[in-house]
């Protein structure tokens, strides 16, 4: 066909009234394909049709906030050991390679470990922790803490020392020697777990029980449901850990403990009587607590540093004949 019939064609002006659509139509059936007809294949529509939709879901898919939450350890399974080794944040990397110099391997990750502490020792620190919380009466709400190295002693809105409120007989030596015990079991198997000599971590502070309930705080500093890292909240820290002295779903409810992770993952940790629970305190473990709903959670946060000027002893019954205050 020559050049010129064919522009002849399409300028072919369609009759008076007819619609588009027509006007298209009588436009397809005077153009001769150039290529020759467009190739087909058997059920085109229903596979186009399919193909639009798998498109829109994986758009979907990518655009939508795509979190994933991990339950690390459940409060009804006992757990040897369980392990998650994850990248050191930098800083801290940089920190704890100058305190231990370039030989030791700054391991960092979160470690949950249901064997250590037994559940009797778990349940005389719990004991421990609420004779000394009840001497300021009711719950304030929120959290309170209770120090036995300084003697900090949540009261409402403040603190107030412990040692010297010279509460006769509060405290036996058995529960001094309990506490070092404990300690020591935790201070070894984090040693243990993160391939560092143990002697060359250190007991630092603040180093204390807890008490949290759903009760709406005294002050912004007994909100314990922000995410934070301990490392710069508390800064001798360079390896956390925990014993929860009770159960979750249990004796309350909410509690748990979340790792917020980067892409909106979180990974959490059921509290479990007896259940200890150590990480590096670094950048890389971001963490919070879920608000309780109701009754009364109890742990003890016991912390450890690299660093020998940052270190404290164990707290001792002596202190019940001072009033220092702390
Ligand atoms: O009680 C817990 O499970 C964690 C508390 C905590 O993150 C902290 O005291 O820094
Ligand atoms: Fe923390």
């Amino acid at each position: 066909m020559s050049g010129e019939g064919l522009r002849e064609r399409i300028r072919k002006v369609p009759e008076e009234n007819t619609p588009r659509e027509t006007e298209d139509e009588n436009d397809a059936d005077i153009r001769e394909p150039i290529f020759g007809p467009m190739p087909t294949f058997p059920y085109q529509r229903f596979w186009t049709r399919m193909m639009l939709i798998f498109g829109t879901l994986l758009v979907v898919y990518f655009t939508s906030n795509n979190e994933k939450v991990v339950i690390f350890a459940k409060q009804n399974e006992k757990l040897n050991h369980r392990r998650q080794e994850i990248p050191c944040n930098k800083s801290y990397l940089y920190e704890l390679t100058n305190l231990l110099g370039e030989n030791e391997k700054v391991r960092c990750g979160r470690i949950v470990m249901d064997s250590i502490v037994n559940v009797q020792e778990a349940k005389k620190l719990a004991e421990i922790a609420r004779k000394g919380l009840s001497l300021t009466g009711e719950p304030a709400g929120g959290a309170s803490i209770l120090d036995l190295h300084s003697g900090a002693l949540s009261a409402g809105k403040n603190f107030v020392n412990l040692y010297a409120l010279n509460v006769s007989g509060l405290y036996s030596n058995e529960d001094f020697d309990l506490y070092k015990t404990v300690r020591r079991k935790v201070h070894e198997a984090l040693a243990f777990s993160f391939d560092l000599p143990s002697e060359k971590l250190f007991l630092t502070k603040p180093t204390f029980f807890s008490r949290l309930t759903a009760k709406p705080p005294a002050t912004v500093h007994d909100e314990y449901w922000h995410s934070h890292v301990d490392k710069e909240t508390y800064e001798s820290f360079h390896y956390t850990s925990l014993i929860y002295l009770n159960d979750f779903g249990i004796d309350f409810e909410g509690g748990r403990f979340v790792f917020d992770d980067p892409d909106n993952h979180t990974s959490i940790i059921e509290p479990k009587t007896a259940r200890v629970l150590m990480f590096s305190s670094g950048g890389e473990n971001i963490h919070r607590v879920e608000k309780v709903l109701s009754g009364q959670r109890f742990a003890i946060t016991i912390s450890f540093t690299c660093d020998k000027r940052k270190a404290i002893s164990d707290p001792s019954i002596t202190r019940f004949g001072s009033s220092k205050s702390f």
